[in-house]
């Protein structure tokens, strides 16, 4: 069983959440523009890398949401390579203060901030995402592969919240669906599943965003009085 029993959420709604998931690459980005379309809040990468191979984040974001500029803010660090912040600010010469950054102020509620892979990504020699995630103080939202691994991936980055005390608001399947997975990793870990994504069969456009985002509940849906 898991080290650590999962922490309570808020009892009132938060700033915001926070999406990080088991790996780059894992729809984080998918998702955090879901979310931010769905309850038409304010989406912000503070970690951006990869600008030399990629667009950023926050462009993607922006396109697929369709939402005026005041709903997206820019990243903090901006960085070209593809690696991880630690790496990149070293590789680019830029020294990476994260301990300074506190939650911006939102134009419009909820924050949506999308972490930089996943938990245990350096942001420094000596601060993880997830010391980051701890500092902003926010609770989580998982991304996860649906499919074959992602018991294990899900549950070790579970583990890793739990440890810290960090809640978290559900977690996130994207992938060929299983329903097996995701019951198991709901009666294993107590977290609850919030939406899967399933493969979209074209480059995710404002459309399908759309489709995505109708599947969620509004904000206020997660912070209702639960009834007994
Ligand atoms: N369900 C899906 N169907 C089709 N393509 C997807 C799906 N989910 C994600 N993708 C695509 O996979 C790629 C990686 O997804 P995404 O950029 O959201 O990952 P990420 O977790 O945000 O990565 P990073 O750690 O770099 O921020 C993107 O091109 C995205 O459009
Ligand atoms: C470049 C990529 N798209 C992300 N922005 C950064 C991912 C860092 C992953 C580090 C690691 O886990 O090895
Ligand atoms: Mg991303």
């Amino acid at each position: 069983m898991l080290y650590a029993p999962p922490p309570p959420l808020p009892p009132h709604p938060p700033k915001g959440v926070f999406v990080t998931g088991t790996d780059t690459g894992i729809g984080k980005t998918l998702i955090s523009a879901a979310l931010t379309r769905a309850w038409h809040g304010t989406y912000w990468k503070p970690f951006q890398t990869g600008l030399a191979e990629e667009p950023g984040d926050t462009e993607t974001v922006q396109q697929l949401t369709e939402l005026p500029q005041d709903h997206i803010l820019p990243p903090a660090y901006a960085l070209q390579a593809p690696l991880a912040p630690a790496a990149a600010s070293a590789l680019e010469g830029i020294t990476l203060h994260p301990k300074q950054l506190t939650l911006p102020e939102a134009p419009h509620a909820p924050l949506i901030i999308e972490g930089a892979g996943g938990l245990m990504v350096p942001l420094t020699k000596t601060m993880l995402m997830i010391d980051f995630i701890a500092q902003l103080g926010l609770p989580v939202i998982l991304v996860t592969r649906s499919n074959l691994g992602t018991l294990n991936h899900t549950l070790l980055s579970l583990e890793a919240l739990y440890q810290r005390g960090i809640p978290v608001l559900g977690f996130i399947t994207n992938g060929v669906e299983s329903p097996q997975n995701t019951q198991i990793l709901e009666d294993v870990s107590h977290c609850r599943p919030l939406l899967h994504v399933s493969p979209l069969t074209t480059t995710p456009t404002a459309t399908t965003l759309r489709h995505i985002a109708a599947q969620l509940p509004p904000w206020e849906h997660y912070w209702r009085p639960r009834t007994a």
